[in-house]
């Protein structure tokens, strides 16, 4: 199932936040989403969930209008794991992750299915301890693991998340990427807004990069994340490190001593 956008066009309080950005998505593959502050990451995840209609152009999965699916299928194709989750809901975490499967279950409440779906996706997140807690007892980065499971439990076929490693400790950060591309390698669409380059450099097999809400550059990770580009999408000086397999694994910003002498350093003008 392909998931693609077409010349989405989205204006907001008289504001052009999208500029008629176009792209496909391939499952199986996860997509990293770079961009400054306000460039539209976020704006375009909310269109291609269904969230936000853009005054033109159109999402699809499969050649299907994402908005012609009603809200379950929607739900069991796409989930969602959005920005800064937060939760206020005096329920327990189990709850909270049983809700993700409200596109699967039938009137008659959950079955041995969703049950097990729960369990599995709170046992990815390291949240089976936190079960029965109270989830806006749990700190932050507990929390978001509570909705990434949440979301995972849905079992859909593609996964945004919008900067899912925000207050997560290095340990948990690493546990939540390594989720995210087992999820893609099992054959599911992954797409990810993420802030840390190294983290995206190291995750991402395709990125695109948003600049003022038009598409700078997509494609394959090391076409992309070029010091040029990388230098037009953040408007600083960048310089990155590629290690002895090419891969870039440092990325330092603003004007920087010179890295030349450096066996690991590269500046790409
Ligand atoms: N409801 C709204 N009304 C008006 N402008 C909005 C609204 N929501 C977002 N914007 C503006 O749209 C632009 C893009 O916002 P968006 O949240 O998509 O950016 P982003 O790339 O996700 O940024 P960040 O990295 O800061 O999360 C910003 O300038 C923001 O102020």
């Amino acid at each position: 199932m392909l998931l693609s956008f077409e010349n989405l066009t989205l204006t907001l309080r008289g504001r052009e936040i999208l500029r008629g950005v176009s792209g496909q998505f391939e499952p199986g593959k996860v997509t990293v989403i770079l961009g400054a502050n306000g460039a539209g990451k976020s704006s375009l995840l909310s269109c291609l969930v269904g969230l936000r209609e853009p005054q033109s152009g159109s999402v699809t999965l499969d050649d299907r209008p994402l908005l012609s699916l009603d809200n379950r299928e929607r739900g069991r194709a796409i989930g969602l794991l959005p920005q800064r989750p937060d939760i206020h809901w005096n329920v327990d975490v189990k709850t909270i992750v049983g809700l993700g499967r409200l596109p699967h279950s039938g009137r008659w409440g959950m079955s041995a299915a969703d049950h097990e779906a729960v369990v599995k996706a709170m046992a990815a997140t390291d949240c089976t301890d936190l079960a029965d807690r109270k989830a806006m007892r749990l700190s932050g980065g507990e929390q978001g693991r509570v909705l990434l499971a949440r979301v995972l439990a849905g079992e859909p076929q593609w996964l945004l998340a919008d900067e899912p490693l925000a207050s997560l400790d290095p340990a948990h950060q690493f546990d939540v990427l390594e989720r995210l591309k087992s999820y893609a390698i099992a054959g599911n669409g992954v797409i990810v807004v993420l802030h840390d380059l190294t983290q995206a450099a190291r995750f991402a097999d395709n990125i695109i990069v948003l600049k003022e809400g038009a598409i700078l550059a997509s494609g394959p990770r090391e076409e992309v994340m070029t010091a040029a580009i990388m230098g037009q999408a953040y408007g600083v000086e960048v310089q990155i490190g590629i290690s002895d397999r090419g891969n870039p694994w440092w990325f330092r910003f603003g004007v920087c001593d010179n890295l030349g002498a450096n066996r690991n350093g590269h500046r790409d003008e």
